[in-house]
């Protein structure tokens, strides 16, 4: 499987994002700086990494779905390739609209830093089909923005069309339906806010990430 992890200034967890991907896809993943703007041909995976793209100024993810790199990432999108956001990558995957809805300031205006229980809520995904049978995973979570919100149409579609793949088993920043993670139309663009990355069976927290990185593997 072939990755790239784009690079923001502020982005802080591309190196968590690159370790992932080399030691579970057993290739290197293409760093890309965003002003280069080019993914390399025959890219399966893109992977938009956490962190406080330009310093979370303006809002989350919002300077970032603006640099030179994005049109590269809508490209990939419309030809079918598959995309993971994480955290900041889900903010900017929302800004882009490559996903519905926004991500708000946490309900309780902390930042959130913990290990996550998660449903899995729809386990016939390209990123989530290494769950099935499992109901609940913990996964870590670390942002102040991520308060998923969408108007009600928008979240009966979502749900209506499968569309999400993990819900908080317990909210931690008062999310619209408890929703971490969605999906694209297609299937193929998965926006969450905890780090699968960062739960990858190392000393960090947990191994309940690696089913993603599996799942995708599976599928591509
Ligand atoms: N870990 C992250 O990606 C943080 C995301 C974002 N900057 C926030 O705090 O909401």
């Amino acid at each position: 499987m072939k990755s790239a992890v784009i690079v923001f200034p502020g982005s802080n967890c591309d190196r968590d994002a690159q370790v992932a991907l080399a030691s579970l896809t057993g290739e290197e993943p293409v760093m890309v700086w965003h002003k280069d703007g080019q993914i390399p041909d025959g890219t399966d995976l893109i992977m938009v990494p956490g962190g406080f793209s330009y310093g979370d100024y303006l809002r989350c993810g919002a300077m970032a779905a603006n640099s030179p790199v994005i049109s590269a990432l809508k490209r990939h999108a419309e030809r079918g390739g598959y995309v993971l956001g994480v955290c900041n990558g889900f903010q900017v995957l929302t800004e882009t609209r490559l996903l519905p809805g926004a991500l708000l300031r946490n309900a309780g205006l902390d930042f959130v830093c913990k290990p996550q229980a998660l449903k899995v809520e729809n386990s016939n995904t390209a990123f989530t089909s290494a769950y099935a049978g499992k109901d609940e995973i913990s996964v870590p979570i670390a942002h102040h923005d991520g308060n998923y919100v969408a108007d009600e149409e928008t979240l009966d579609r979502l749900e209506g069309e499968g569309r999400v793949a993990f819900r908080y088993a317990g909210n931690p920043n008062g999310s619209a339906r408890d929703i971490a993670g969605i999906l694209s139309e297609n299937g193929r663009v998965l926006g969450l806010m905890p780090h699968p990355e960062r739960a990858i069976g190392g000393h960090e927290g947990g191994e309940d990430g690696r089913g993603m990185f599996e799942s995708l593997l599976a599928a591509i």
